[in-house]
């Protein structure tokens, strides 16, 4: 158990540390041995996927148990999460609204409860079969959302100082990046029926700003955020990718990011995160379709993004430095609240306002497009952060409403010439083996994901 948390409060959770909702069919939830297995076809006739969305519950800080704060969340099972006595809005319709309080409750993906271990989250939150899906040519984005200091850095890479000096591969204390790319790895030794060529690229978006935090020796200049014509997309230009051979190089991106990526302290984590960090590994998988020197190159890709928490400064004490990171923290995720508001409201097909932030620019994909997203809220248990936890579940509750249309995207290269064209997987009938699910490929702008 880290610092700063209180062992007494997951021991005080008798019921396991996790409640799983599985769906009829669902692509979460799975098994360790279920993930292990190659992504299966989604639904005939779907090519619609929804945002998938766990939850995951810190124990008390040890300052939130000095001040005897209350514990306020329950965990029914099922997916579920209680959270008891959340105030209701002032001027509900209900009389005396204003101080009144309701137990609200929420249904995800999956609940992890404070006891949880890392190798929990590995193991039961989907991200196993996302990875699959990404070796498959699938865009893949793994993102955590929540307020400062609820354990989004802790989920996706471990305690602070887990990089600082020497570090080891085998600590427990790592989370889902680390624990992902040897997953990765594992899976790309057993397909030895193609030819696997891996970069990796680590960013920041530091006060609207694009940092390489890879190359620090461009001290830190910003890096543009332009809109591709032929992806049909929003890349960064010049930004550092580095080629991994092994799983030993693409922890040295992650260790060489976390080093460099920008952390300050206040009132309410003395370790935060004071930008949004977007680490991607692209995937690239080659295989020699026919004897003439034709190739088949699947692109898929997974990201990790650690968002900054939102802050209401008053309570993390925030000045100066610190104010102004923070007021460029919050815009942007309001920003991202926009974009997941008006996506997961079917009645409003008009603009989503990707534009107005570079990070909604850089997910924008991950969100609506063509990608396969895992979104991971995280929340302190604590009555005082009773108000935050509601914001965020209420984040959760309506991410999980959008839908994507998850695409495989490959090139087929010839001898002479190399052309891009779309790919689906779906079923196709062949006299030698009848009705079967495969990949056709086709003409680009002809896609239909069947
Ligand atoms: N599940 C957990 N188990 C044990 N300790 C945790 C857990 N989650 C978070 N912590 C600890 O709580 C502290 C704050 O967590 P962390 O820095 O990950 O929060 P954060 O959401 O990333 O905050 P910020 O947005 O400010 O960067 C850290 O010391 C972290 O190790």
């Amino acid at each position: 158990m880290p610092e700063g948390m209180n062992p007494s409060s997951s021991q005080s959770l008798s019921r396991g540390h996790l409640s799983v909702y599985s769906r009829s069919g669902g692509s979460l939830s799975d098994s360790p041995e279920d993930a292990a297995r190659p992504a299966p076809a989604p639904p005939p006739g779907s090519g619609e996927d929804n945002i998938n969305v766990v939850v995951r519950v810190r124990p008390l800080s040890n300052k939130e148990s000095k001040a005897k704060d209350n514990f306020v969340v329950q965990f029914p099972g099922n997916g579920q999460l209680l959270l008891e006595g959340a105030p209701l809005p002032a001027g509900g319709s209900s009389p005396g609204s204003g101080n009144a309080t309701k137990s609200r409750l929420f249904s995800f993906n999956a609940v992890f409860e404070p006891g949880a271990t890392q190798e929990d989250v590995l193991n039961y939150s989907g991200v196993r079969r996302l990875i699959s899906m990404a070796v498959e040519g699938f865009s893949c984005t793994v993102f955590c959302y929540g307020q400062t200091g609820s354990g989004k850095t802790h989920t996706l890479t471990g305690p602070p100082g887990l990089f600082d000096g020497q570090v080891d591969p085998q600590s427990p204390d790592h989370g889902l990046v680390c624990r992902s790319f040897q997953f990765l790895f594992q899976q790309l030794r057993e397909r030895s029926d193609f030819h696997f060529v891996l970069k990796a690229s680590f960013l920041e978006i530091y006060n609207e700003k694009v940092i390489d935090l890879l190359n620090p020796g461009s001290a830190r200049k910003p890096l543009a955020v332009r809109w591709s014509k032929k992806s049909r997309g929003f890349f960064v230009e010049n930004l550092f990718t580095v080629d991994c051979e092994e799983l030993d190089d693409l922890l040295a991106v992650l260790e060489e990011g976390m080093r460099n990526r920008s952390v300050g302290s206040h009132g309410m984590n003395d370790h935060s995160s004071r930008s949004h960090t977007i680490l991607t590994v692209h995937i690239a998988a080659e295989r020699q379709m026919s004897e003439d020197g034709v190739f088949i190159s699947r692109q898929g890709k997974l990201n990790f993004v650690d968002l900054a928490g939102s802050e209401m400064t008053k309570k993390t004490h925030s000045e100066g430095k610190t104010l102004e990171e923070a007021n460029n923290i919050n815009k942007s995720l309001m920003v991202l609240g926009y974009c997941i508001a008006s996506l997961s409201d079917p009645k409003k097909k008009g603009h989503i306002p990707y534009r107005d932030s570079k990070l909604t620019k850089l997910l924008a994909d991950s969100l609506a497009g063509n990608g396969v997203t895992l979104m991971i809220a995280c929340i302190s248990p604590a009555k005082s952060n009773m108000s935050e936890s509601l914001n965020t579940l209420r984040y959760a509750a309506r991410a999980k409403k959008i839908r994507t249309k998850p695409i495989i995207m490959m090139v087929r290269k010839g001898a002479t010439h190399c052309h891009a064209v779309d790919v689906h997987r779906g079923p196709v009938y062949t006299p030698a083996r009848g009705l079967h699910w495969s990949y056709a490929v086709v003409p680009r702008g002809q896609m239909a994901y069947r």
